[in-house]
């Protein structure tokens, strides 16, 4: 496992990024914040577009200090951005066959093509792909370039949400299998609950968290404002099956979660964020509802956060669930403190922000 050591201090007009830390990498380490927080210019520093801003090592290999500069082809790095950045006049095979070739091999590898499912793309020009096909392109060219580091700035902020449910796993796959450490940008928290081994947080230009992601996430989830989202829950569940009706079933201390999108297979562990104001209140387990999940929980605390809204923390089987409801619901329904509910998550809630 190799580390990144960063001791930054970059000053532009308007912001100032300052960073001394290591980081060992190994999974995937989402560098997490609100839009300006910096995290594109801190990825652009590591992979060597940007110079100048202090001291970068990965390993025992020193990439960027007062006297030294090694120049991003030589770092031995694949990156991964929004846009997939392919050549559009040449076909899927051509274009990793291209980036095979600078790697000194001749043939794009069977497996990858497996592996990101490109087969029955081969012979397509790329500019004609989707955008989840083209970013599937994007990361089997990324591997092709034998990296020892991936970096990703937003690979799935210009895809749609059925696109993004379609590249998630093999990203997931990619963090689990290849042994390669992925620097991974991200503003979306779901994202990042979803992926993430280990986050880096940062806000304004400094770190403010570093650590196993359901610690830092947690972290986050519980302090409205800490990292620019909004208040929610962090469940960490685990897939466990299929319903017969395509449903993907997620078990966890509360109960089970249905979701109609793919999570990985039977037993991979799967992290979701539930928004508070995606979580509504009953006093009796409702009837004849859209819901797909409605689950038990009791009522821990109610805090009012102003003069409408009120935040409910609930119980559910020893996970801590947030509701944002009105304070007239909570009079209504007589909520209170040990009161037993059921929460109803609204489904769209699951992993998306
Ligand atoms: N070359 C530059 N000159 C001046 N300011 C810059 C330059 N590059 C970035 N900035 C400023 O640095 C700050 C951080 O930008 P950066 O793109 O790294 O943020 P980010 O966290 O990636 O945001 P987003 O999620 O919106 O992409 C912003 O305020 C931006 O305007």
């Amino acid at each position: 496992m190799s580390d990144l050591y960063l001791k930054i201090d970059l000053q532009h007009p308007e912001f100032h990024l300052e960073i001394d830390r290591r980081i060992p990498l190994s999974g995937l380490t989402a560098i997490f914040g609100p839009s300006g927080a910096g995290k594109s210019t801190l990825l652009r520093i590591i992979a060597g577009f940007e110079r100048g801003a202090g001291h970068v090592a990965f390993g025992d290999e020193t990439w960027e200090d007062g006297r030294r500069f090694v120049p991003p082809h030589r770092r031995q790095i694949a990156t991964v951005f929004q846009e997939p950045r392919l050549f559009g006049h040449l076909d899927v095979e051509a274009n990793l066959a291209y980036a095979a070739r600078r790697n000194g091999q001749t043939v794009a590898q069977p497996a990858l093509i497996d592996r990101f499912d490109l087969g029955p793309l081969l012979r397509r020009r790329t500019e004609a792909l989707s955008g989840g096909e083209a970013q599937r392109v994007a990361l089997a060219r990324a591997l092709l370039t034998r990296p020892r580091l991936i970096l990703m700035d937003e690979p799935l902020a210009a895809l749609d949400h059925a696109r993004r449910g379609e590249i998630l796993p093999h990203i997931e796959s990619l963090r689990d299998e290849a042994r390669i450490p992925i620097l991974y940008v991200s503003h979306s928290l779901s994202e990042v609950a979803r992926l993430a081994t280990q986050v880096l947080a940062l806000d304004r230009g400094r770190v403010t968290g570093l650590g196993p992601a359901a610690e830092i996430l947690a972290e986050a989830a519980v302090r409205p404002g800490f990292v620019g989202t909004e208040p929610g829950s962090l469940i960490v569940a685990r897939v466990t099956g299929m319903t017969e009706d395509g449903l993907c079933e997620l078990g966890f201390s509360g109960g089970t979660i249905l979701t109609p999108e793919a999570m990985g297979s039977t037993g991979a562990p799967v992290r979701l964020f539930i928004r508070a104001r995606d979580v509504m209140l009953a006093r009796t387990r409702p009837e004849g509802l859209s819901a797909l999940n409605i689950l038990p929980a009791r009522v821990e605390a109610v805090t009012p956060l102003d003069a409408a809204a009120a935040e409910v923390a609930l119980d559910c089987g020893g996970t801590a669930l947030r509701a944002r409801i009105t304070r007239r619901s909570v009079a209504a329904l007589d909520i209170a403190p040990g009161t037993e509910c059921h929460a109803i998550l609204k489904t769209v809630a699951l992993a998306r922000d």
